[in-house]
């Protein structure tokens, strides 16, 4: 390795274009080698401009490029399964966007290669483990000040859904995030979930069941409620209350610009998780440079990816039964603790 990790970007697209960039110019550490993306416009377009980097179509093929030390996996959900184990049979450390996997049966597949291999390879992109707020949320939690958590009350809107976004992907792409915080924050398992529908919006595209309400229990007998509404029209916002024993603390309620004028008072709200997480993922991404040049790998693991499938398989059953799901977790390797 040089003195910085060489990092190959494989997706080009909008979450992994922004990590071409973040490592590129914000992040230190690390450089981008190479960049992989079936469409090769998307790929030299987020490569613009980065000296030293190879370009390819085919992202097993950017593994094998010269100078790259470790991969960030920003393809669509069910490319990760063979970009990961690719990547494990070259040793290479992974920061794997969400989901894993987007079934558990990969994300098992996924864990196990791991395992097999005896160490930690992946980070799961949950950066809200790395929000400023998340985390004073979590140290809170822990602290005990507030006694036993009880409940979690979630809010999670989108302004609109990109094209062929389905009400299965409301769970197993967007509720995936409060599946892996709430299991973060209480330090518990989810062992079931139920799905209400209220009637969909008349903003929401023919067929998609948006908004819905998520419930999940919790190996501790707490309760968590997520209401995603990933066609709201009008802002990002991911809040969370956490109702304690003795208290309840609440984030997502940042402040930004108010401007008063014309008797009344307009403040801005974020449009998008780029905006409203770009701290997280830029804290996300040093973490994993940190490490991986130090030769570790912490953060969000494949377990944790592996769960976070799991329980939203039994969200998307639960959302077209109608009934409540248990979510049956397989053994969990001892290189998960
Ligand atoms: N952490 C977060 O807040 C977010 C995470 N994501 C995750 O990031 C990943 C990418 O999502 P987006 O950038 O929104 O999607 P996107 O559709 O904007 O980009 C995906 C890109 O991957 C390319 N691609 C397709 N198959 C590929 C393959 N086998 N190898 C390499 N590239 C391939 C596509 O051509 C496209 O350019 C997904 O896993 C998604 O769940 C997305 C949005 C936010
Ligand atoms: O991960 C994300 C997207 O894939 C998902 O579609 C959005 O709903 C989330 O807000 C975003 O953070």
């Amino acid at each position: 390795m040089s003195d910085l990790l060489g990092v190959a970007v494989l997706g080009a697209g909008h979450m992994g274009a922004d990590h071409v960039r973040r490592i590129d110019r914000a992040v230190s550490g690390a450089r981008v080698a190479a960049v992989a993306d079936p469409d090769s416009a998307r790929a030299e377009a987020a490569a613009a401009g980065i000296d030293g980097v190879s370009l390819h179509t085919d992202a097993l093929a950017a593994l094998a490029a010269p100078g790259v030390d470790a991969v960030l996996i920003a393809s669509p959900g069910p490319a990760h399964e063979e970009a990961l184990l690719a990547a494990f049979a070259r040793g290479l450390p992974v920061l794997c966007e969400k989901p894993l996997t987007p079934d558990s049966a990969g994300a098992l597949r996924v864990v196990e290669a791991e395992a097999g291999a005896g160490r930690r390879l992946v980070q799961v992109g949950f950066m809200r483990r790395y929000d400023a707020e998340y985390v004073r949320l979590k140290a809170l939690l822990d602290s005990g000040r507030l006694g036993r958590p009880l409940m979690l009350h979630c809010t999670h809107r989108n302004v609109s859904s990109p094209a062929g976004f389905t009400s299965a992907m409301m769970i197993n792409s967007s509720v995936s995030h409060e599946i892996d915080a709430g299991r973060w924050l209480l330090d518990q398992e989810i062992t079931a979930v139920s799905v209400l529908r209220p009637r969909p919006s008349a903003g929401a595209p023919e067929g998609l069941l948006d908004p819905q309400l998520v419930l999940f229990e919790t190996s501790g007998g707490a309760v968590v409620d997520v209401e995603i509404f990933v066609n709201c029209g009008f802002g990002y916002q991911v809040r969370c209350e956490a109702v304690c024993e003795a208290g309840s603390a609440r984030i997502g309620e940042g402040r930004t610009m108010v401007v008063e004028t014309d008797g009344s008072a307009r403040e801005e709200v974020p449009q998008d998780y780029l905006v409203r997480f770009a701290d997280a993922y830029d804290r996300e991404i040093q973490a994993w440079v940190d490490a991986t040049r130090g030769g570790l790998v912490a953060g969000p693991s494949a377990w944790d990816g592996y769960a976070a499938s799991a329980v939203a398989e039994a969200g998307v059953r639960a959302q077209e039964t109608g009934g409540r799901v248990a979510v049956e977790l397989g053994r969990r390797p001892s290189l998960y603790g």
